[in-house]
């Protein structure tokens, strides 16, 4: 398979075990994951709520000769403050070094409805004008924090969170610095504002980390009308891998291309593992990055 040289690609644990509902999966273990992961042709993949400490994890990583992009966390700026914040932050970037991980990827769950039996299409959040302005200056300090550790610090829009549509992502990118970049997620995006190439567009300066999600349309809908939550719209298929769901992904790629883009792009689709047998998924997947994305700049390039 053709790999082009300025991009990782990477496939995320979630579709394997999913902390947002840590019974999903239970059973898969980190060698089971990463030697699909391995089987599935591609570089790396993110860190998991249940990957061991750096040593042990470095050396299954170092088996199989793969790398890990980065990880999650959830700050809670407003809830507990930003000294209690930086502090697990701080915390978390040292792990993420150790296991030579390029991104940290935060995400501020205060008032988040991501967890909770609330529609994730009508009941998201808000931040007031104050708010506002703690959560950018917050965020610019953990910045900081991740550039100390050679990490860069990508804020994941998320659906059913304070700054989830286009107009709020505007907003962070306008009042934080530049030690803050953007995760771009396009299942995130796309269900949100139906559409996932305004906000590439508008930040791809500031986008060092990708999440490819695709979304099944259909669905989506039916979990619109319903008024389901985050839970229940994934547990009913709402998100799959690129490939199998509505996302002409050859759009976000070749600007990705276009623009010059370094870094990770990581295929991400949170499913039932009992139902969406991960590896399967993580092959369809790798079947359309190979037909369909990567074979872009080849074809471009014989003319
Ligand atoms: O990147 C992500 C990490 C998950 O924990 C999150 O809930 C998911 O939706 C996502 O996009
Ligand atoms: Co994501």
């Amino acid at each position: 398979m053709e790999q082009q040289s300025s991009i990782l690609w990477g496939i995320a644990p979630i579709g394997w075990r999913n902390d947002d509902l840590p019974t999903l999966g239970a059973d898969n273990t980190l060698s089971h994951l990463l030697s699909d992961v391995v089987v599935a042709g591609f570089q790396g993949t993110e860190v998991g709520g249940f990957f061991p400490e750096a040593s042990v994890l470095k050396k299954e990583l170092a088996l199989r000769n793969l790398r890990i992009a980065g990880q999650w966390f959830s700050s809670f700026i407003l809830r507990d403050g930003l000294e209690e914040t930086a502090k697990a932050f701080d915390k978390h970037c040292q792990y993420l070094q150790d296991v030579e991980a390029d991104v940290a990827v935060v995400s501020e769950q205060t008032y988040s409805i991501q967890g909770l039996h609330q529609s994730i299409f009508s009941k998201k959040p808000c931040f007031t004008d104050e708010e506002w302005v703690k959560v950018c200056q917050g965020l610019n300090e953990l910045g900081r924090i991740a550039e100390s550790y050679a990490l860069k610090l990508v804020y994941h829009h998320h659906l059913g969170t304070g700054i989830q549509t286009a107009a709020e992502v505007d907003r962070l990118m306008a009042n934080t610095d530049s030690v803050v970049h953007l995760l771009y997620d396009t299942g995130h995006i796309f269900v949100s504002e139906g559409d996932c190439m305004t906000m590439l567009e508008k930040h791809i300066d500031r986008i060092q980390h990708v999440h490819f999600k695709d979304v099944r349309k259909t669905v989506m809908e039916q979990c619109r009308q319903a008024g389901k939550s985050f839970f229940q719209s994934f547990l009913s298929g709402m998100f799959t891998v690129p490939g199998d769901g509505c996302i002409d992904f050859t759009k976000p790629y070749e600007f990705l291309l276009k623009s010059s883009y370094q870094g990770w792009i990581v295929v991400e689709a949170e499913q039932d593992p009992s139902i969406a047998h991960p590896l399967e998924y993580a092959m369809i997947a790798r079947k359309y990055i190979d037909k369909t994305l990567t074979s872009i700049r080849s074809k471009e390039s014989v003319y």
